[in-house]
């Protein structure tokens, strides 16, 4: 379904991504870890077109997807939707309009200008606001919502373009445990639910292991692990962040420890 072969970009002398090779058979939920400047992001860009490789393949569904061009490179980076650290809404625009922003690949440029949507597209973005919890939030602009809620808002807006796979960069990394647990979730059900490959770059462990099916971590540009939660020991993990002896998973833990937090978070999940 998806195979990365050998791609490598470099920037000048620095080499962002090394080499890296990887094959996904089924849509998995994918979590990529490493320490900062690992390479997850540029990986994830160079998926979307966002950037350009250096060398390799990055092939989906047997169409190397580095080649594509014009239409077909939009059509891709639709199928292949983003969500980001910082939500990336437009603040002051209501939440529906940036739910239907999903669209805007797919519609022509005066519509979207003067906010015209088709009504059948008003309906689906707030079903999708409802099935994430948030359409009581619909007409409110994107700014008054919590971290959390704006991510869940980039999600929606994500699921407008019915995509096939999800990337996520950093998707939690804005926010608190409770918010960072509910936005997971939410991926997680995503996922199972309509069978869409997520890739989702991760700094801390426990909610790669947790949530994920598949880890990859990265060094320094190259893979060097790629297995299930349960073959991510401490061991492994002190590898991919090139760490010491002294190394503690609580640093990169998000676990929720209060019980009053946890408590809270199953409140807001029956929104979900
Ligand atoms: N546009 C760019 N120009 C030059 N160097 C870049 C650019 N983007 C990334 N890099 C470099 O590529 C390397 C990998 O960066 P990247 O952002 O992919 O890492 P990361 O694992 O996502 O880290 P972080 O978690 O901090 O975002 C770093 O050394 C970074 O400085």
């Amino acid at each position: 379904m998806l195979v990365v072969d050998q791609l490598t970009k470099r920037f000048g002398a620095n080499t962002a991504v090394d080499n890296a090779s990887f094959t996904v058979d089924r849509p998995l939920m994918i979590g990529i870890i490493g320490r900062s400047g690992a390479g997850k992001s540029t990986f994830l860009r160079m998926m979307n077109r966002l950037t350009d490789a250096s060398e390799g393949e990055i092939r989906f569904e047997g169409r190397n997807v580095l080649a594509l061009k014009g239409a077909d490179k939009r059509a891709w980076q639709s199928d292949c939707a983003m969500i980001f650290q910082q939500f990336n809404l437009v603040p002051r625009m209501d939440v529906v309009s940036n739910v239907l922003h999903g669209t805007l690949a797919k519609r022509p440029v005066l519509s979207t200008m003067f906010n015209l949507y088709p009504r059948e597209d008003i309906h689906r973005a707030i079903d999708i606001l409802e099935r994430l919890g948030i359409a009581a939030h619909a007409a409110k602009r994107a700014e008054a919502l919590s971290g959390g809620q704006q991510q869940r808002v980039a999600i929606a807006r994500a699921l407008m373009q019915d995509p096939k796979v999800i990337l996520a960069d950093e998707p939690i990394a804005s926010l608190d445990p409770m918010n960072a647990q509910i936005v997971m979730k939410a991926l997680r059900r995503i996922h199972d639910e309509d069978g869409r490959m997520v890739i989702a770059n991760l700094h801390t462990l426990d909610t790669a292991r947790r949530y994920c099916d598949r880890v990859i971590g990265m060094r320094d540009g190259r893979i060097v692990f790629d297995g299930t939660p349960a073959q991510l020991t401490t061991g492994v993990a002190r590898d991919i962040y090139g760490a010491g002896s002294d190394f503690s998973e609580d640093a990169t833990s998000t676990e929720i420890r209060e019980p009053v937090a946890v408590t809270e978070i199953r409140h807001a999940e029956v929104a979900l």
